[in-house]
């Protein structure tokens, strides 16, 4: 609700610890259980210093609503996330905002229809089966590494699909790793040499990229993402410019890529701790056998598995936002300008809609149970509101695709007591990339 000179009295100034750094060291160590302290000390809208930015953290699933469904238009995508990824990845969708961002998404959302994601689903199943086939040879498997680079092929296959030399996939892949990489540098300048002047060379390679390979694109049309974006539609009929594709396309890479991987990072690493779930799993895919579209959908136990993974490990850990104007949140003053974020990872281990939370239990989304129901937005790995993510029935079909393969031609494991070491800087992934013992077994 914006804020009206009555209720302006009534709002509390949000109050926070003097040492932001000190206090995000330790949240990014011990992210529930700091939260937990900082709101337990200064009430459910703490403020904090980061990067010489004051952000309120909101906590609770109430204000997660009011800023993401976002029914006053206060809350902007745009100058907060460009704040982090702008210059690597301006003008993708979730960087617009209002008018401009809805025209975007109608026109785009033509690309992840039934239809699409079907035919998208048919290209990567053959890539899917020689990806994992590859596997058996690599000595010292560490998972996070295997499914980045599945996903980074997947991706040039199933979104761009354009025949490329070995050495231009690497060098493509290369280029776009640095774009992502960027957003965390801590020089915040193009000084030579450092992750963001690394980030900016990059942009201008997917840029020059994407934009030679357009006309012969929109000339030949294709089942790949690329190709669908030059023929998308919206309802009255507009389309997309040739600038307008790129960015997109460069944008579409990077919220498909890292989000994956850690999703599938997560599954394999719950799924190795818990091998009674691994061995479930792989009964329901085994007794599937080779499966379609609409196969690969029905996978009940691999579905709730999936759901159980990123409620533990939430891929995206924070929704920033910026207020444009002043308004309040949970009973506090947000001043005009300010950054605002809500936290899908913390949200998802609060006991109030999640019983024992820091337990592996993906038979919490079985019908029975539905605790995902508790509240509307108690389960948000793709957000919600007007930003939800485009791709999370992508992601659904490509992980669950990944993970029959997997299941039916893998067994992995880890040692006893083994716990990843979870780097939450910027989005989650192991430190030591996950190692594993993988046996190739024959179903
Ligand atoms: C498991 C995988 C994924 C997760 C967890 C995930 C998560 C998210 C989240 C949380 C947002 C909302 C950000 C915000 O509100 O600020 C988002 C937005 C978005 N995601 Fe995903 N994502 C995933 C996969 C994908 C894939 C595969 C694609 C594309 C093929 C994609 C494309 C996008 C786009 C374009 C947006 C912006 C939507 C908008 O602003 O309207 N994502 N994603």
């Amino acid at each position: 609700m914006p804020v009206t000179a009555t209720a302006e009295t009534s709002l509390r100034t949000a109050r926070g610890p003097r040492l932001g750094v000190v206090h995000l060291l330790r949240l990014r160590k011990r992210p529930i259980e700091h939260n937990d302290f900082l709101r337990a000390t200064y009430g459910d809208v703490v403020r904090l210093h980061v990067f010489g930015t004051t952000l309120y953290a909101a906590y609770g699933l109430d204000a997660a609503e009011q800023v993401l469904i976002n029914r006053e238009r206060i809350f902007a995508n745009g100058p907060a996330w460009s704040h982090f990824i702008g210059p690597f990845f301006r003008r993708g969708l979730m960087l617009l905002d209002f008018d401009e961002h809805l025209h975007h998404r109608r026109i785009l959302q033509h690309a992840f229809t039934n239809d699409a994601l079907r035919r998208y689903h048919a290209v990567m199943v053959p890539h899917i089966r020689s990806g994992l086939a590859a596997w058996e040879s690599v000595p010292q498997p560490r998972m996070h590494q295997l499914f980045k680079e599945l996903t980074l092929d997947l991706a040039l296959e199933t979104f761009v699909g354009v025949d490329l030399t070995r050495a231009e996939q690497d060098r493509i892949n290369q280029a776009f790793i640095d774009a992502v990489r960027a957003g965390t540098s801590i020089v915040r300048k193009p000084v030579p040499g450092t992750p963001w002047a690394r980030g900016l060379a990059a942009r201008k390679v997917l840029e020059e990229f994407f934009f030679t390979h357009l006309p012969e694109k929109r000339r030949r049309g294709g089942d790949d993402l690329f190709a669908q974006l030059c023929i998308a539609r919206s309802e009255e009929g507009d389309e997309f410019s040739d600038e307008d594709i790129v960015n997109h396309m460069i944008f579409l890479l990077m919220a498909a890529h890292d989000t994956s991987t850690i999703t599938m990072s997560a599954m394999a690493y719950f799924l190795a701790r818990h091998p009674e779930w691994q061995e479930a799993a792989r009964e329901e895919s085994i007794a599937a056998g080779t499966v379609d579209y609409d196969g690969v959908l029905g996978l009940d136990l691999l579905d709730r598995v999936m759901k159980e993974s990123m409620r533990l490990c939430s891929p995206v850990p924070s929704l920033p936002r910026v207020a444009v104007r002043e308004t309040s949140l949970n009973g506090h003053r947000i001043p005009a300008g300010a950054f605002v974020a809500v936290s899908p990872y913390y949200n998802h281990h609060d006991p109030a809609y999640w019983p024992d939370p820091t337990r592996f239990d993906p038979d919490r989304f079985s019908p029975e149970r539905r605790e995902d129901h508790s509240h509307r937005m108690a389960f948000e790995p793709f957000g919600g509101g007007v930003h939800k993510c485009i791709g999370m029935h992508f992601a659904g079909v490509q992980v669950r695709a990944i993970f029959h393969e997997l299941l039916r031609s893998y067994r992995w494991s880890v040692p006893a007591g083994y716990e990843w070491p979870l780097d939450l800087a910027a989005l989650p992934f192991p430190r030591d990339r996950l190692p594993v013992r993988l046996e190739r077994i024959d179903s």
